[in-house]
């Protein structure tokens, strides 16, 4: 695939957070006084090569988060579309998927709740997928150790580990997560079981994911500790800004 190719990126926004906790869906949480979803939206149109965003919003949040967009500078150069969500992220990519014209080559997803990932990782994503791979994940090596446990004997009692995988092999993977358009499309056409992210669709249809790195700072903010981290990395940013 050639520098020409089209990009296009679907952010699927429409969850709720649950583990952030009440409040807001959580991409329309404020992250130094602006929503999630707007760091997210330009942290991926701050690359040059894509060319459209598809924010998936909350169902019934479509009118807020375009009100929004439009509040927001945006660059110039970027297209931007915005569809409902589903119940799933999943049913939301595929919202997203369904509202890209006729021409995109490249497709990236990326979650609205990574609002911080730094745009060497994206070109890094794109720059895979045309290169030629048909789908690309930004990971990172694991800190801890991660044990596979089995099912608990009872309710109150502890859950057995059953095995201690090799962590050298594993990766946290990130997003965006990027993909020739016609094998985004053929996995979301074809894949019923739940998965939770779109390289695992991928996989299912027997085709080769790669990895590329990713970055510390493009972590998910899912729990309320990660809301603090989020803030003390923006801060950072601006006072190196300001140096
Ligand atoms: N029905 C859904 C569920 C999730 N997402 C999006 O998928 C991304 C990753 O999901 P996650 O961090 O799990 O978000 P939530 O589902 O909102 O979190 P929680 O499970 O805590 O409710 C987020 O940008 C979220 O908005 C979505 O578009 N539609
Ligand atoms: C897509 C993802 O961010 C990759 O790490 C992750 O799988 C999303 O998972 P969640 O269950 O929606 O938090």
């Amino acid at each position: 695939m050639s520098s020409e190719s089209r990009t296009a990126v679907v952010i699927p926004a429409a969850g709720r957070g649950v583990r952030l906790g009440p409040g807001a869906p959580k991409a329309l949480r404020a992250l130094n006084g602006t929503p999630m979803l707007i760091h997210a939206v330009r942290a991926m149109a701050e690359s040059r090569a894509v060319s459209l965003v598809v924010v998936v919003a909350p169902p019934d949040g479509a009118q807020e988060v375009k009100t929004l967009l439009d509040d927001h500078a945006l660059p110039d150069r970027t297209d931007f579309v915005v569809v409902p969500g589903g119940d799933s992220r999943q049913e939301s990519v595929r919202a997203g998927l369904d509202a890209l014209p006729p021409g995109i080559d490249i497709v990236l997803v990326h979650d609205a709740a990574r609002p911080l990932v730094p745009v060497d990782t994206v070109d890094g994503v794109i720059e895979a997928v045309r290169d030629g791979a048909p789908a690309v994940v930004p990971a990172l090596p694991l800190a801890d150790t991660v044990k596979q446990v089995g099912p608990a004997e009872a309710p109150d009692a502890p859950e057995p580990v059953v095995a201690t995988p090799e962590r050298a092999t594993l990766r946290a993977v990130q997003t965006p997560q990027g993909f020739d358009h016609a094998t985004l499309r053929r996995a979301h056409d074809t894949v019923t079981e739940a998965v939770t992210d779109d390289a695992g669709m991928v996989e299912r249809l027997g085709l080769p994911v790669v990895v590329v790195p990713g970055h510390e700072e493009a972590f998910k903010v899912t729990r309320p500790l990660d809301l603090v981290l989020a803030e003390a990395v923006l801060a950072r940013r601006r006072a190196n800004d300001g140096f």
